[in-house]
Parts: structure tokens; C-alpha cells; sequence
């Protein structure tokens, strides 16, 4: 039986870090210089203590971009977002386990049926096991964003502990979506491209280099150099 094909690298730069006021602009650019996706924080301060962006944010932005967005809902209700981002026009729609316990199959089938592609996070002291179940479902989530930070804010230490979840996933799952965030750059990919993970998050390491573009590919290299070894 011919082997699972690797999941394809896609670099990620974290729109946390750009400049909100030039939303448009620095999406366009991003994608210029190379990137596959655009992650999207939402936090609305009642799962982690910051806030940043909802569906208006999306819908305006979607009008500048084809660009898939990746959208990571840091919310305790993920329910209640989707109907608007899915019209707003989000591609992927990621929630957290832990606050889903009871309703991740209801969910995962709603984000589906508005034309997104669910995922599914957890947080650093959250274990890999509690993904299993929505990753093996009927209808599974199709990108596990392994947190690599406590979720929250941009610019904070990548934990390489977390790449114990990752090699766990990549040994199940040899074709699944395994997306970081958190402190990723070009002094810690090879550490989470060599545990497995093909969708890269980064925020302040792209949008704080003298140029974007250079990070963005090492860290795709670091992706491609990995799935080759392996
Ligand atoms: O989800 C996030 C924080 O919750 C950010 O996407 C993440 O922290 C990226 O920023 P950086 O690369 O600067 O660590």
C-alpha cells in the first residue's frame, strides 16, 4: 500500500503582529512575500485576557483578499461565531477543546455546512489525547492547532515541550493539517518541523524581520527538509 502523502507546508503569518490600521495592505503583502495563509486571532476577553478582531474585521478584509484565512476563535461560546464568520467569509474555523467538550460534533458539522474547514486547539496544559475523538469523528476536524504559547498575546517564548503532541498526532495522523503558535521563527522551526508540524503560525518573527519574505521561506524550507527526511 503506497504511503500517506505529507501534508503540505503552509506558513501562517500570525495578523496579530501587523498593523491593524493597515489591515488590507499588510495582508497583501504577506501574501507577496510568500505566504500560504493569514492567521486570524479572535479574543473577545472571555477566554483569554485581550482583544483583538471579530466577523466585521473578516468581511472587510475579505473584500481585499482571496487569501485563505485561518481563523482561530479564542472564545468560550465558538457556537455563536459561526454563522457570521462563515458569512463574513472565513475559510478555516478553529475553536478550543476546552471549552467544547460537550458539543465539538454539533460544531464540527456547522462550520462545515458554512463552507469552512474545521480545526480544532488546545492549550499548552491541555493533552493531545483529548483531540483524538474529534480527529477520528465521522465528520473530523481537518487542522489540530497544537498552542506552542499560552494563548493571548504575540512575541512570547515557544514551549518545546509542546512537541511531544505533535510527534504523538504525526505518528496517528500522517496527512493531517498540524498547525503551531507561538514563538515560532527561524531559531525554533526546525524543532516543530521536525516533530511534525506542516502549518506554521508566526507572528512577530515575520512582521519584525527586516524582511518578511527571508522568514517566510526558511521556515518553509525547514517544513519541506523535514517531510523529506522523514
Ligand atoms: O495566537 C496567538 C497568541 O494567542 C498568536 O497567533 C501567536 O502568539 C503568534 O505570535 P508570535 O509568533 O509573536 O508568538
Amino acid at each position: 500500500m503506497a504511503a500517506a502523502a505529507a501534508a503540505a507546508a503552509k506558513i501562517a503569518p500570525s495578523m496579530l503582529s501587523s498593523d491593524f490600521a493597515n489591515l488590507a495592505s499588510e495582508a497583501e503583502r504577506m501574501v507577496r512575500l510568500g505566504a500560504d495563509w493569514l492567521h486570524m486571532d479572535v479574543m473577545v476577553r472571555h477566554f483569554v485576557p485581550n482583544l483583538t478582531i471579530g466577523a466585521p474585521v473578516i468581511e472587510s478584509l475579505r473584500k481585499h483578499t482571496k487569501a485563505y484565512l485561518d481563523c482561530h476563535l479564542m472564545v468560550t461560546n465558538p457556537s455563536d461565531y459561526v454563522e457570521a464568520f462563515g458569512k463574513a467569509g472565513a475559510s478555516g474555523f478553529t475553536f478550543h477543546i476546552e471549552v467544547t467538550r460537550d458539543n465539538w460534533k454539533e460544531l464540527i458539522q456547522s462550520i462545515k455546512a458554512k463552507g469552512m474547514r474545521p480545526g480544532v486547539s488546545l492549550k499548552p496544559g491541555t493533552p493531545v489525547e483529548d483531540v483524538f475523538p474529534l480527529v477520528e469523528a465521522e465528520t473530523p476536524v481537518e487542522l489540530v492547532l497544537v498552542m506552542t504559547v499560552e494563548p493571548g498575546f504575540g512575541g512570547q517564548k515557544f514551549m518545546p515541550e509542546m512537541m511531544d503532541k505533535v510527534r504523538t498526532l504525526r505518528k496517528k495522523h500522517p496527512s493531517l493539517d498540524i498547525e503551531v503558535d507561538g514563538g515560532l521563527g527561524p531559531s525554533t522551526i526546525d524543532a516543530a518541523a521536525s516533530a511534525g508540524a506542516n502549518c506554521i503560525v508566526a507572528g512577530s518573527s515575520v512582521f519584525g524581520a527586516p524582511d518578511p519574505g527571508e522568514v517566510i521561506s526558511a521556515l518553509r524550507k525547514s517544513v519541506e527538509a523535514s517531510q523529506i527526511k522523514s
